[in-house]
C-alpha cells in the first residue's frame, strides 16, 4: 500500500478575482521509504500539495490517503513531521525548548521528552546545541534544528517545504548531504518541494515535475541513480545530467502549455 496516494486530486481556491485551479487532476502514489521532490515554477501548487498532505488544506475533488487514512486522522495520528521555509523557531526558547514544544502540547514526560531531544539532535549532528538560542545558531543550523523538531515524534512520513531554499549554495550542500544521511538512517518518507533542479535530482527517488495554471504533475521521474552512495560528485556524472536534462525539458513543456 502507498504511503501518500492521490487520485484525480483537484483544488481550486475562490479568490476575489475569480477561481484558481491550484491543482488540476493530480495522480502520485509514494511508496514507504521513497525521497520524491516537487519541482516547477512558483505557483504550480508544490506548497498547496504538501499542505493537503499535512490536511492544512482540503481538496476540491479526488481522493487523497496517507497512511491509509484520511489526511485529518493521519494528522491525529501524528503520521508526519513538517519542515517550513523559514526555520520558525521561537526566539525566546532555547533549541532544546523549541524542540520540545510541541512534545509538552502532547503531554509527554520529561525525561521522555529529554530522550527524544537529545536523540533528534543527534541525528542532524546538533549534539550538544540544546542550550543555545536560535540567534547564536547560523542559518544552517536553524534549518537544522527545525528538521529535528519535524523529527521529535518520530513520524513516518517527514514533508519539507524548500527548507534550504535561503541558504548558499555550499551549506545547501552540506546539508543536501547530511539530509541524505539521515534518510538513510531512519528510513522516513520524504516529500521535498524545491525551485532547484540539481537539488531534486541528487536527492531524489523519485522527481515529480509540475507547471501552473492549473497546476498539474508533467512528469514523474523514477531515478536510476544509486540510492546508496550519492557523494557530491556525482552532479558531474552522465546519468545525473541525464535526469536534470529531463527534469528541464518537462519544466520547459509546461511552460509551452502555459503560453
Ligand atoms: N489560500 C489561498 N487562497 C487563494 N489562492 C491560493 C491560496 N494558497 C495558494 N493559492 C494559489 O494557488 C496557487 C498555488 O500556490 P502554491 O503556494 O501551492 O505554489 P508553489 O508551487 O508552492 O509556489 P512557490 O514555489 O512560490 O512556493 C498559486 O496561484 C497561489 O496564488
Amino acid at each position: 500500500m502507498p504511503v501518500i496516494e492521490a487520485k484525480d486530486l483537484n483544488l481550486t481556491f475562490q479568490t476575489s478575482d475569480g477561481p484558481v485551479h491550484a491543482l488540476k487532476d493530480v495522480n502520485l502514489a509514494i511508496e514507504k521509504g521513497e525521497f520524491v521532490s516537487f519541482i516547477g515554477p512558483s505557483g504550480c501548487g508544490k506548497t498547496t500539495f504538501l499542505r493537503c498532505i499535512a490536511a492544512l488544506e482540503t481538496p476540491t475533488g479526488g481522493s487523497l490517503t496517507v497512511n491509509g487514512m484520511s489526511p485529518d486522522d493521519a494528522r491525529r495520528a501524528r503520521s508526519y513531521g513538517y519542515v517550513f521555509q523559514a526555520a520558525g523557531l521561537y526566539p525566546w526558547r532555547t533549541i532544546a525548548g523549541n524542540i520540545k514544544l510541541p512534545l509538552e502540547i502532547m503531554g509527554y514526560s520529561r525525561a521522555e521528552m529529554d530522550q527524544r531531544v537529545e536523540k533528534v539532535l543527534n541525528l542532524v549532528d546538533l549534539g550538544g546545541f540544546g542550550k543555545k538560542f536560535p540567534w547564536q545558531l547560523s542559518g544552517g543550523m536553524q534549518q537544522r534544528a527545525s528538521i529535528a523538531r519535524a523529527l521529535a515524534f518520530d513520524a513516518e512520513i517527514l514533508l519539507m517545504d524548500e527548507p534550504f531554499g535561503a541558504l548558499d549554495e555550499i551549506v545547501r550542500d552540506k546539508l543536501n548531504e547530511e539530509l541524505l544521511k539521515l534518510w538513510k538512517r531512519t528510513g522516513k518518507t520524504i516529500g521535498f518541494v524545491t525551485h532547484s533542479i540539481p537539488e531534486a535530482v541528487y536527492l531524489s527517488t523519485k522527481i515529480v515535475v509540475m507547471s501552473p495554471r492549473p497546476g498539474r504533475i508533467t512528469d514523474i521521474i523514477d531515478s536510476t541513480l544509486p540510492r546508496d552512495e550519492r557523494p557530491l560528485e556525482i552532479r558531474d556524472s552522465a546519468e545525473f545530467l541525464a535526469i536534470a536534462h529531463r527534469v528541464r525539458e518537462g519544466l520547459r513543456a509546461g511552460h509551452a502549455y502555459d503560453e
